[in-house]
């Protein structure tokens, strides 16, 4: 299912920190948020699972507007990983990751033998099979991470919205949740700190700079080096990766740019 972001504005308190952003995420494509902190990236992701109401625009799901869905009806199409992520669950992994099962139940219903398929072959798939029934209290910050990712897999969505996903985890953990998203080859809006990662694994890519999308298109023609001076602020080259041949940005991590560019700067967008 594709996703129509449309002239999206979304404030706090009166302040728009998200001003008339348009983006599509296309079917089974993966399609990246990138922008520097604050620049609005989970403000917008969470238009998408519903945490908050735009003031303007809408959020379409498959041509229809999100919001004139039930929440359970939602929840069957939208599954998300969340940037304020609850630790506080008194419950084992097996069972935060059965929550996921939820828009699929009547009330008080227990679990069934395709309910328990689903959240074995999820935690499988985010390596904690061994981990079902351990408290997720006792589990470190990357292992949580991939347990309410399993949970959002056992939703079993038509579309993924993850706010950060590869936080915490170690270098080979990010590995395999990144090819795990390219090999589901659902739709999914993802934002992401690391534009290597961004690079070599979103199909599109849409740079946010102080609330507005100012330059959205393959990976390739958007990470240039002028881009990233002009909205990160930092020196860097683009090049092939030797192994992959995807853009690789080698960062000058011993100077910054110059000063940061304030304010949304015009950058040509290839739609
Ligand atoms: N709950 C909130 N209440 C008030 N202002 C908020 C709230 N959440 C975010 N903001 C503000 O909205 C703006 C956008 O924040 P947002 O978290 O969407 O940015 P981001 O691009 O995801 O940032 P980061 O890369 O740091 O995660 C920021 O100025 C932030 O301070």
């Amino acid at each position: 299912m594709r996703i129509d972001i449309e002239d999206l504005s979304v404030a706090y308190a009166g302040r728009t920190v998200v001003a008339g952003a348009r983006l599509v995420a296309a079917e089974g494509e993966i399609t990246g948020l990138v922008g520097p902190n604050g620049s609005g990236k989970s403000t917008l992701l969470r238009t998408v699972y519903r945490h908050l109401k735009p003031t303007a625009g809408r959020v379409l799901l498959a041509g229809s507007d999100l919001r004139e869905l039930s929440a359970v009806q939602s929840a069957r199409h939208v599954a998300a990983l969340p940037q304020e992520r609850q630790s506080d669950f008194e419950l084992t992994v097996h069972e935060v990751v059965a929550m996921g099962r939820t828009p699929y139940k009547r009330a008080f219903a227990g679990d069934d033998a395709t309910d328990r398929d689903t959240v074995a072959r999820a935690l499988a798939d985010v390596g904690l099979a061994a981990a079902a029934g351990r408290r997720f209290t006792a589990l470190s910050g990357g292992e949580r991470q991939r347990v309410l990712l399993a949970r959002a897999f056992c939703q079993e969505p038509d579309v993924l919205v993850l706010d950060e996903p590869t936080n915490h985890l170690d270098i080979r953990h990010q590995v395999e949740l990144l090819a795990l998203l390219r090999a589901q080859r659902r739709t999914t809006l993802v934002s992401l700190h690391d534009l290597n990662a961004a690079a070599s694994v979103c199909d599109r890519l849409h740079v946010l700079h102080a609330g507005a999308v100012i330059a959205s298109g393959p990976p390739r023609e958007v990470l240039t080096p002028a881009l990233l001076a002009q909205v990160f602020g930092v020196r860097a080259a683009v090049v092939d990766h030797p192994l992959t041949g995807d853009p690789l940005i080698a960062f000058d991590h011993r100077a910054p740019a110059g000063p940061k560019t304030p304010a949304p700067a015009e950058v040509p967008t290839g739609g």
